[in-house]
């Protein structure tokens, strides 16, 4: 029996990095998180305390601003030219995986008309990218986290064994949230990428409302299936949606009813956990699978 190192990688986690473009009196930014890691043979490294193939994270981490004075046009765009840069930077480096996250600002409107350079930071979802280069293949995951989404009605659950611990009512109307986190991979690398992101998002937004709910695992599936039949560059969805439960709230203590249908407020419970956790992968049968684009990236 002998001890091996088995796979590994390692880079800098969470460069914060904003690019302002100031070309003209209109501003425009770009606000990221940037990861990155290193794959090949590190070996010595970890056996040995050898240093010698070790490019330092905080080299990464130069490159990554470095690379920022050339504008930042998309996540997927930066992520693809720092992740090559580091795969080519020396022999034995054979891979590289950046990831990112892009947080969106939108002009502040004074008096009717949007800002020059004041903005305020968008609430919602973070947009993601992972691009992997293995070798000669890159990979390129788009993808968003924290799209949190509610229907007040159109969602069913009924239908479902009982065994001796089933206790939840069967329901033919009640509130479906959920936070998507979805990750989408792309065939090639001629993609506008804004414009798809954008229209991915869409597509997930609608599919969504759209979609008459008898589970959200039917709307998980729903949904990627609305993103594979809507965009051709896209070949594989993987979603992880948690169920955000609605409980109707008991009034009946204070003397009031709580009827979906009744005169007044509809009052429901948000619980925040624990909370059903729906994940999936749907996808393109005649495309081949792709494990390297999805290497150590969680969810
Ligand atoms: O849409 C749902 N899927 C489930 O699997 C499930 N399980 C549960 O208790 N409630 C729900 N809702």
């Amino acid at each position: 029996m002998a001890i091996v190192l088995g796979p590994n990688q390692y880079g800098k986690a969470e460069v914060r990095v904003v690019a302002v473009d100031r070309s003209t009196a209109r501003h425009s930014l770009v606000d990221l998180n940037v990861s990155s890691a290193l794959r090949g043979d590190f070996a010595a490294a970890h056996t040995a305390g050898d240093n010698a193939h070790v490019l330092t994270t905080d080299a990464q981490k130069n490159t990554v601003f470095a690379f920022a004075r050339d504008g930042i046009s998309s996540p997927e765009e930066f992520g693809l030219r720092l992740a090559r840069h580091l795969a080519g930077s020396y022999e034995w480096v054979t891979g590289a995986r950046v990831a990112i996250e892009s947080y969106g600002w939108d002009r502040i409107t004074v008096g009717g008309a949007p800002h020059d350079h004041a903005f305020s930071r968008t609430g919602g979802d973070v947009r993601t990218a992972v691009v992997t280069v293995d070798g000669a293949d890159v990979h390129v995951l788009a993808g968003l986290g924290d799209l949190v989404v509610l229907k007040t009605t159109g969602s069913e659950f009924w239908g479902f064994p009982r065994d001796r611990y089933t206790t939840l009512p069967e329901t033919t109307d009640r509130i479906l949230a959920t936070a998507v986190t979805a990750r989408w991979r792309y065939t090639g690398l001629d993609v506008d990428w804004n414009a798809t992101h954008d229209a991915v998002r869409t597509t997930l937004l609608e599919t969504f409302a759209a979609t008459h709910s008898l589970a959200l695992q039917q709307t998980l599936y729903a949904m990627g299936e609305a993103v594979l039949e809507q965009h051709a560059d896209v070949v594989e969805v993987r979603m992880s949606m948690p169920n955000r439960h609605h409980f109707l709230q008991d009034l009946s203590a204070f003397g009031l009813d709580n009827d979906l249908n009744g005169p007044g407020a509809v009052v429901y419970h948000a619980d925040d956990r624990p909370y059903g956790l729906i994940e999936g992968t749907v996808l393109r049968d005649d495309v081949p699978a792709a494990p390297a684009a999805w290497l150590s990236t969680p969810g």
